[in-house]
């Protein structure tokens, strides 16, 4: 393989990423790959860096002038005013489209040619971020977007199927200048054959792989794996689910492939919206960057715990309590729960009207309520059936008490004289059940027998009663009710999220608090606008004298009020994506569903009711599976939905995790499934894992002395440390107080040097360095322990270390011993 150094020879490292190529993990490409199968010199390095940085410079050069122009254009239609309502939409939508261009263009400056693809015939391809073509005649394509199908041999063509390639080479730039240059040249000819005909673009793999982290996910757009790139540009419809060990770039996969959807089906998704849904905020954090510097914005990132508009969803819970609100049943216990509000009372409610006494019995409810339940509606909807019911039966009592009383006081205002019979015509008995809806006494019998509810009603209600609970939810145990029992207010959790969501389904409309908001808010508008329109007829003259005037008039004839709010409101330039957010029965286009073993039956059926295409992305290990409601299989969680048709894509090889460290994850992955086999790691380090064992009373501060040294180990690279739920406090407040600018909490800042978390928290993060702490009291404090270890001794790129006070678990005895001494480093190289 050749590596090309920089032609002003600063930056010499071009040349030991090319050594690093040699330090694949199975040992049988040690040398530094002088391999003529996937790699050869072409010599003159300065020449050649020469030549490309002509053509990169050329991009460059017309990636300046397609951000001018958008700007240009956005400028033009910022300063255009007034015209017809649809010339003023036509400019909001060209504003939108020109200030996300613009943010596209800026977002691709880094690596924008990062690839050349040489084929048989002659012919060239730049590869690159974005296409770009050329404007002086013919359409030329001068750079082919990565995601182009023309663009596809970059990742997939090897030595064995060249698919016309003769050369493949990967262009390093750092700003606008090129600093190397990579080529492979696959030639079926040649004698010598790479050991590792999977890996394409090896020294630029390992380059990226061996680079220190920085808490933010990096794209990997460089370097796609055939594997890969299979599983990214797999078709948009039905359900696909990628499985994959820790470190196979399931995570980088599925946003890649987002990219590329959209890319492809630009015209469906851009509208539809697509979802991508992370197991936390902080993983969240970890991979907002990478869509951006694919030149995707518009795609939503969320959680579960945000997919119910006007909610917050952040208050802790058991994990115990969680898991009872993730089962299946609870669909029917929120059933039950809304039947349960459909009460009629134990023998009768008296009400009076004017001095009239009408009694409602339990038969003339219990009919009502039947009417109302036969009608099959949603509660909410079924109200209205319900009150004409009980409105009726006491219509016909307070018309019979009319009927017998000869002094009636003309009660309906007809003209027989008193003591005349009354008799009651149709009309009269519409009148009586008008007056009687209005009776306060009334409604208030009516809103205590079929209350009209939010979820949010329905779900705080059902928390905050321990009776109300035993009767929706027979089959829990007394201690499942007594953990889902609490106090109302005090905010939603994660987990209530989905009931919330099935309750609004199983309520029907109602929306009143969120419809109340935005009607307020749209009032304000009016009142504004309106307050805007009279400034401006105000100020013009009513002779209409000159030109000007009579112009201020025409415009107040075409701006009403309400049009003028419309345009005042948000809501005019909220992007699909916003407008997605905002609305609980919006149909997504594609959801991606990462770290998808940890979702709940009932999370599931969320994300299934937004997604009724079924086009869906997921991606998960279940083998990491921490969440006590998460799954171990994924045919359980599909085929309620999709049946049989889904098709599972499996990730072989693991980037992240060296061999060394991998060594010590297959050993647990053995103990939580037999089955189940560890992904190969594409490298090693030749850094063995250490464990450190200290007394109990030592435990914080021997934590400080392996952090700092591990500091020292990675110089600018990321440390993270994981410990058992209960010690991060205490460790956390231990290692901030000698390394201040640590981080440790809910939310933790992923770019400090040394972060201190959870193993819920690391889901799906990595680190430079990894210490993990008391793997026994991880292992014990869950029933899923087991694959939480393996999570956390799964985070590495480079160096793996574990410290303890008690016997290490079962699988990891075999950890390198080292002494935790404020001299020695406890990783001993
Ligand atoms: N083709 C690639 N080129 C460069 N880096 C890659 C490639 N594939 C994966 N990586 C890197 O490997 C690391 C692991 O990737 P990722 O987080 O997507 O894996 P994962 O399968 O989601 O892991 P886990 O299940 O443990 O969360 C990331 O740093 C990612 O950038």
């Amino acid at each position: 393989m050749s590596s090309f150094g920089v032609s002003d020879g600063q930056l010499a490292e071009t040349v030991s990423d090319s050594d690093r190529a040699g330090t694949v993990s199975d040992g049988t490409l040690t040398e530094a790959v002088p391999d003529g199968s996937r790699a050869a010199s072409n010599g003159g390095s300065t020449d050649e860096c020469g030549r490309e940085q002509e053509h990169v410079s050329m991009l460059y050069g017309r990636l300046d002038d397609l951000r001018e122009q958008a700007s240009r254009r956005r400028d033009a239609s910022l300063r255009a005013t007034g015209g017809t309502p649809q010339a003023r939409a036509e400019r909001e939508t060209a504003i939108t489209l020109y200030t996300d261009q613009l943010a596209q263009l800026s977002a691709v400056e880094n690596g924008l040619c990062f690839g050349r693809l040489d084929f048989s015939g002659g012919e060239r391809h730049y590869i690159g971020r974005i296409g770009i073509f050329d404007d002086s005649g013919d359409y030329e394509p001068l750079l082919l977007d990565w995601r182009a199908p023309a663009a596809r041999p970059f990742y997939l063509a090897t030595a064995a199927s060249p698919e016309g390639v003769t050369r493949r080479r990967h262009i390093r730039t750092r700003y606008r200048k090129v600093v190397g240059l990579d080529d492979e040249v696959l030639d079926l000819t040649a004698t010598r054959r790479s050991a590792h005909e999977d890996v394409t673009g090896e020294a630029a793999l390992l380059a990226a792989l061996d680079a220190g982290r920085t808490g933010r996910m990096r794209d990997i757009v460089e370097t796609i794996q055939a594997e890969q790139d299979r599983v990214i540009r797999d078709d948009l419809g039905g359900a696909l689910v990628v499985q994959g060990g820790p470190g196979t770039g399931k995570t980088a996969v599925a946003l890649h492939r987002v990219a590329y959807l959209l890319y492809t089906y630009r015209q469906q998704l851009s509208t539809r919206v697509v979802l991508v849904v992370g197991p936390n905020e902080t993983f969240l954090r970890y991979i907002s960057q990478v869509l951006p510097s694919l030149a995707e914005t518009g795609v939503l990132l969320g959680t579960v715990g945000d997919l119910y508009p006007g909610i917050t969803a952040r208050r802790p819970e058991p994990p115990e309590a969680a898991a009872i609100k993730g089962r299946l049943e609870m669909t029917d216990v929120l059933a039950a729960a809304i039947r349960d509000r459909q009460q009629v009372p134990e023998k009768y409610i008296d009400l009076t009207i004017d001095q009239d006494m009408l009694r409602l019995d339990r038969a003339i409810c219990e009919d009502a309520r039947a009417a109302a339940r036969r009608t099959g509606k949603l509660h909410n909807l079924a109200r209205p059936i319900f009150d004409t019911e009980v409105i009726h039966a006491l219509s016909l009592q307070l018309a019979e008490k009319i009927g017998t009383d000869p002094y009636a006081d003309d009660p309906l205002g007809d003209d027989d004289a008193p003591g005349d019979p009354q008799i009651l015509e149709e009309a009269d008995l519409a009148e009586i059940r008008r007056e009687l809806r209005e009776e306060p006494e009334v409604k208030a019998a009516l809103d205590w027998m079929w209350p009209i509810l939010t979820p949010q009603d329905l779900l705080s209600d059902l928390y905050a009663s321990a009776d109300r609970l035993a009767t929706a939810a027979p089959d829990l145990s007394d201690a499942e009710r007594a953990l889902l029992l609490r106090e109302p207010g005090g905010g939603w959790t994660p987990a209530d999220v989905p009931l919330l969501d099935e309750a609004a389904e199983l309520l029907g409309a109602h929306d009143k608090p969120v419809d109340a908001l935005a009607e307020k808010r749209r009032r304000e508008r009016i009142a504004y606008a309106e307050g805007a329109l009279e400034i401006m007829s105000g100020s013009a003259s009513y002779e209409f004298e000159d030109e000007a005037e009579s112009e201020i008039l025409a415009a107040t004839d075409l701006l009403e009020a309400e049009r003028l709010a419309e345009r005042h409101g948000e809501e005019a330039r909220l992007t699909p994506a916003e407008r997605a957010a905002a609305d609980r029965t919006w149909a997504f286009g594609h959801i991606v569903v990462d770290e998808a073993q940890e979702l709940s039956p009932m999370a599931w059926r969320l994300l299934m009711r937004r997604c009724p295409s079924r086009s869906m992305t997921v991606v998960g290990d279940v083998a990491q599976t921490g969440d006590l409601a998460g799954t171990s299989s994924w045919a359980q969680v599909l085929e309620p939905y999709v049946d049989h048709r889904w098709r599972l894509e499996e990730l072989t090889v693991n980037y992240r995790t060296p061999a060394e460290i991998m060594a010590v994850g297959g050993g647990l992955l053995a103990a939580i499934d037999p089955a189940l086999r560890p992904p190969r790691s594409v490298r090693s380090t030749g850094v063995e894992p250490w464990a450190a064992r200290v007394e109990p009373e030592h435990l914080a501060e021997g934590l400080v002395d392996v952090v700092l040294r591990e500091v020292a180990e990675v110089d600018d690279g990321r440390i993270g440390v994981i410990v058992a739920a209960g010690q991060e406090e205490e460790l956390g407040a231990a290692v901030t107080k000698a390394v201040p600018e640590a981080a440790v909490g809910e939310q933790p800042d992923l770019s400090s040097r040394v972060v201190v978390l959870t193993v819920r928290q690391a889901k799906g993060l990595e680190f430079d360095s990894v210490v993990v702490v008391e793997p026994a009291r991880i292992l014990a404090e869950s029933p899923r322990g087991l694959s939480d270890l393996y999570v956390a001794l799964t985070r590495a790129t480079q160096r793996l270390g574990v410290l303890h006070t008690e016997p290490l678990p079962v699988g990891l005895e075999g950890l390198r011993p080292v002494a935790v001494e404020k001299s020695a480093s406890p990783a001993g190289v």
